[in-house]
């Protein structure tokens, strides 16, 4: 004990910002502009889960496994069909070369001379103080922005016959002949799409009744029906038992409704969510309420401490990047402005997007949401089955559904699965950003023929249920 207090060096900074990703390097460029003497804590490898092992390696892959699906469909489309091969290696390699580049610029940016940057592990002694290797560093204001992990879930057998999780998936060099693809969320299904195009047999076993099931259950239906369409085994409405496997194969054991079946494959990829990452923060020294291991905050993204904020995937509020750089400028604003209002966090236009083929975005409340907080909505869809453009670019799965109020016609929520969803739907988030209604959609210009013009098709619906035609 007293080496230790003999080698103790005492810091202080007004904001310390445990965690460089993306929201706590939000954090920390937001504190810093304010001008605070900020710190950033980083254990390593420096860049953030979105840069390393999440949004942009897998946008990067899926890239190639929707060229190879085009490929694919050379006849339909009136071309000589090609023998569409996948090096997996050269897909990795890619992925990891654009993946060093937009590390490289992030790890820059972390090391600006405005920033303290300390690259060891954070660790709380009390509310106000924290080690990080041999130092002592006190704050006045702390952020905590340590992410998030995969989940372990306890499955009998699982971790005997072996299981990879995104993490691993994404350095495998060799594609697997078959693969157990265990969940049904945002990262079983970007997954599963990918190494079914590029040649692995993918079963997917998801619990919920559809795939991305904390959706209305039309999107996951349609998502769905475009797997099946190319030919992934999707099982919902499991239930897992065991796991068993041989040197060559592994077993999936599961009950769906009272029967007993079992898929077998090279592979399992358990991909059952996320939980926040407390390891080895000792956040019971910060002396911060946790409940089911999750931090919690309140709008202002403040924890139980009143100096102790919590942002991004540790919250597990909604686990996106854009919304954990929206909760970690809130932070850094309210940590650095003690006067006057606190800024707080408005979820009215959160918004999930998935890169799939067809891609899923949702925006505003959908329509369970509606129903479970008794808020009265009208709805409409429209098939991109049945929209020119669509046709045209042989793009026929999915619809575009919108949520108004019944009485305004005001944009609610508004739901997408269909090509380039996650791009389209940004009109309609920027619709409900002015509260624009149904009848602002059919008032916007919209140019011919564009996928973007589909959404005047339910929006003339919606003010036709309003006796609005
Ligand atoms: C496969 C996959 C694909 C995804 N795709 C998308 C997508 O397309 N779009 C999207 O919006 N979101 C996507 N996400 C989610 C997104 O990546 C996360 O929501 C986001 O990156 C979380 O950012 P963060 O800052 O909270 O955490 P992180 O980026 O994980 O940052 C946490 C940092 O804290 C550090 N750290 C942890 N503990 C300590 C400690 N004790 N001391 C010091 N440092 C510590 C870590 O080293 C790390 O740098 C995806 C996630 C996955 C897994
Ligand atoms: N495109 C994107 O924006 C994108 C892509 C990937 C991930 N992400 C983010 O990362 C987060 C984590 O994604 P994820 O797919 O790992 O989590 P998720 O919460 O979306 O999905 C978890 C899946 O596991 C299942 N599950 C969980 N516990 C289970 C149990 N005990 N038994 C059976 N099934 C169980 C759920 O039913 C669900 O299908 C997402 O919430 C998302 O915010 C975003």
């Amino acid at each position: 004990m007293s080496s230790q207090l003999s080698q103790r060096t005492d810091r202080r900074h007004d904001v310390v910002v445990i965690g460089g990703g993306s929201a706590g390097y939000a954090a920390a460029r937001t504190a810093r502009d304010a001008g605070a003497d900020v710190a950033i804590v980083d254990q390593g490898p420096l860049g953030g889960l979105c840069i390393l092992r999440g949004c942009m390696p897998t946008k990067t892959i899926l890239r190639s496994a929707e060229i190879m699906a085009l490929m694919k469909r050379a006849r339909e489309f009136g071309l000589a069909p090609v023998n569409a091969q996948a090096d997996l290696a050269a897909i990795v390699d890619r992925k990891n070369r654009l993946v060093q580049e937009f590390a490289d610029y992030r790890i820059a940016a972390l090391r600006d001379p405005g920033f303290t940057l300390y690259e060891s592990r954070a660790e709380f002694i009390s509310p106000h103080e924290i080690r990080v290797g041999t130092l002592h560093i006190r704050g006045n204001a702390f952020v905590i922005a340590t992410g998030s992990r995969p989940a372990e879930i306890a499955i009998p057998g699982l971790d005997q016959a072996g299981y990879l999780t995104s993490d691993d998936m994404l350095d495998v060099r060799r594609a697997p002949s078959s693969l157990l693809v265990l969940g049904g969320g945002l990262v079983a299904v970007e997954f599963a799409q990918f190494f079914a195009r590029i040649g692995t047999k993918v079963t997917m076993l998801q619990r919920g009744a559809t795939l991305l099931s904390d959706m209305d259950q039309d999107v996951g239906q349609a998502l769905e029906a475009a797997f099946q369409a190319e030919g992934i085994e999707v099982i919902t409405g499991v239930s897992f038992q065991q796991v068993t496997s041989t040197p060559t194969e592994k077993t999936v054991h599961f009950r769906q409704g009272s029967a007993v079946h079992s898929r077998s494959a090279e592979l399992i990829f358990q991909a059952l969510g996320r939980r926040p990452n407390l390891n080895g923060l000792n956040v019971e020294a910060a002396g911060v309420d946790v409940i089911d291991g999750r931090l919690v905050v309140g709008p202002d993204m403040r924890t139980s401490q009143p100096h102790i904020f919590a942002v991004g995937d540790v919250n597990d509020l909604t686990p996106i990047v854009h919304l954990a750089i929206q909760q970690g400028e809130t932070a850094a604003w309210n940590a650095t402005h003690a006067e006057g209002p606190a800024r707080v966090i408005d979820h009215r236009l959160d918004s999930e997007m998935v890169f799939t083929d067809p891609q899923v975005a949702v925006a505003g409340l959908s329509e369970r949401q509606c129903r479970a907080r008794s808020i009265p909505y009208l709805t409409a869809s429209y098939p991109f089955a049945d929209h020119g453009k669509a046709m045209c670019l042989g793009a026929s799965h999915g619809f575009v559904k919108l949520l108004c109020r019944p009485d305004t016609g005001e944009l609610l929520g508004a739901q997408i699965v269909g090509p380039e969803a996650a791009e389209l739907i940004h009109e309609l988030i920027a619709v409900m950003y002015f509260h624009g209604t149904a009848q602002d959609l059919l008032r916007i210009p919209h140019y011919h023929p564009t996928l973007a013009e589909i959404v005047t098709y339910p929006a003339e619906s919606i003010l036709e249920q309003m006796g609005q035609a």
